[in-house]
């Protein structure tokens, strides 16, 4: 197990951190000799030419290169994948209760279970939407996706999540974000895990431009923090796996390869407390559009409209007059994949549980409930309503969401999810 040593704050920093004094070239990235008889190893996660504000890379100062290990099988677990269903996908409004836990001991990797998602990795757009249920450490097990960087939103139990640049701790209300291709390897000190992961296929995911709020607010910089360097000098059996082109490699690997001592730049994993977020909202009228509480937005190439934006409902007052204060009925060119790490979400009095999910796809109408309908339609506007203990998110993109079929057919969706607007009255009356 390797301890975290802490951590450096900033998003995309160009950060310097060794856990070995002098481990860390000075002036120049790649000497003849490193120190301490390390190899170095650059690892770059956009065009080397790339403009400057968006260039991502690290320098690795590692006891082995990452050449090192046997070669690739395929690796069967038929759960994660990116087989989003080709075919037509259903207009229908769809929810999921929480994925059940794992009977047997299942470790991060075979808990995870693919539910919906676009594009591919090939296209190097779209997403891959993943909850896992996890009960076990990875033992001896180390892995790596290859196809997009993973926005990972634990929602029962912590994550202690050991990764070549370092360490993250990560608790139900934080997000980790661990960079494509970086290797980590999952340990569960709290037993039983559930959770989300968005794996991003296109551009990375950066803060979102401000506009008007100015230069603070929403999700500010300092509060991401990404680990210093920690490492293991460990050998043995070990696998490594790979997700490459939408599906599981197996290699065997002699030594751990969280074996980097020294690094530096700006491609590393990072970690947010969701409750540091800035939330932003009316206080005057008018519930605003929910891209006030985005987090983190990867572009595409259309300005404005994003390949993925992660988005969240934090806790805050609501105050607006002579306004029906929650999410608004309403349909959105874009597609809308909904989680909700713990409370009540403000649209939904009853059925959308902590760990559940949701899927409202291009143009499909939602909204509130018939039971929120009518509370919040009679609610009394004179007195701020505070929405406490809560923390909704929404994983939103351009491309419909196209759910799997082990999503469809799964024991957990929710059949009867419509009759949640059911009963909603008819109220017109024309006047005579
Ligand atoms: O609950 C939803 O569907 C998400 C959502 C929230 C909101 O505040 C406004 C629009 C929207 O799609
Ligand atoms: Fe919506």
């Amino acid at each position: 197990m390797i301890e975290s040593t802490g951590y450096q704050s900033g998003f995309a920093n160009e950060f310097a951190t060794e856990a070995v004094a002098g481990a860390l070239p000075i002036g120049r990235n790649s000497p003849q000799k490193v120190a301490h008889g390390l190899y170095a190893e650059q690892v770059s996660g956009t065009a080397f030419t790339a403009p400057r504000r968006e260039n991502r890379r690290s320098w690795l100062y590692r006891i082995r290169p990452a050449a090192m290990h046997g070669a690739f099988a395929p690796f069967a677990q038929p759960r994660f994948h990116n087989d989003f269903n080709a075919g037509p996908v259903s207009p229908d409004q769809l929810r999921w209760s929480p994925l059940p836990m794992p009977a047997d001991a299942v470790d991060f990797v075979d808990g995870l279970f693919t539910m919906a998602g676009n594009g591919s990795a090939e296209s190097q757009h779209g997403v891959g939407i993943h909850l896992y249920a996890a009960n076990r450490d990875m033992d001896g097990r180390y892995f790596y996706d290859a196809d997009g960087e993973l926005l990972v939103v634990p929602q029962q139990g912590r994550l202690h999540i050991e990764t070549e640049l370092g360490v993250l701790d990560v608790e139900p209300q934080e997000i980790a974000l661990i960079p494509r291709g970086i290797r980590f390897r999952v340990a569960l000190p709290d037993g039983e895990s559930r959770g989300y992961v968005c794996e991003n296929f296109g551009a990375l995911v950066r803060l979102p431009d401000l506009g008007p709020i100015g230069s603070n607010g929403l999700a500010n910089p300092r509060d991401f923090l990404t680990p210093t360097a920690a490492y293991e000098d460990r050998e043995g059996d070990f696998e490594l796996i790979a997700k490459f082109q939408g599906h599981l490699w197996r290699a065997t690997i002699g030594h751990s390869p969280l074996d980097v001592v020294a690094w530096h730049g700006n491609y590393a994993p990072c970690k947010y407390d969701l409750r540091h977020f800035n939330t932003i909202g009316s206080i005057s009228f008018d519930h605003p559009d929910p891209s006030i509480f985005t987090v983190l937005t990867s572009p595409s190439d259309t300005p404005g409209t994003a390949n993925l934006d992660f988005v969240v409902f934090p806790p805050r007052w609501l105050v607006a007059q002579d306004t029906f204060r929650p999410p608004w009925f309403h349909r959105n060119i874009a597609s809308e994949f909904m989680g909700l790490v713990t409370g009540v979400y403000d649209a939904k009095a009853e059925g959308f549980a902590p760990g559940g999910a949701s899927l409202h796809n291009s143009m499909t109408g939602h909204g509130p409930d018939a039971a929120t309908f009518e509370k919040a339609s009679n609610a009394d506007l004179s007195k701020p309503d505070v929405i406490k203990d809560t923390m909704a998110f929404m994983f939103e993109t351009r491309a419909v969401i196209r759910p799997t079929q082990q999503a469809i057919d799964a024991a957990h969706r929710q059949r009867d999810y419509q009759a949640c607007w059911a009963g909603l009255k008819k109220g017109f009356v024309p006047p005579r």
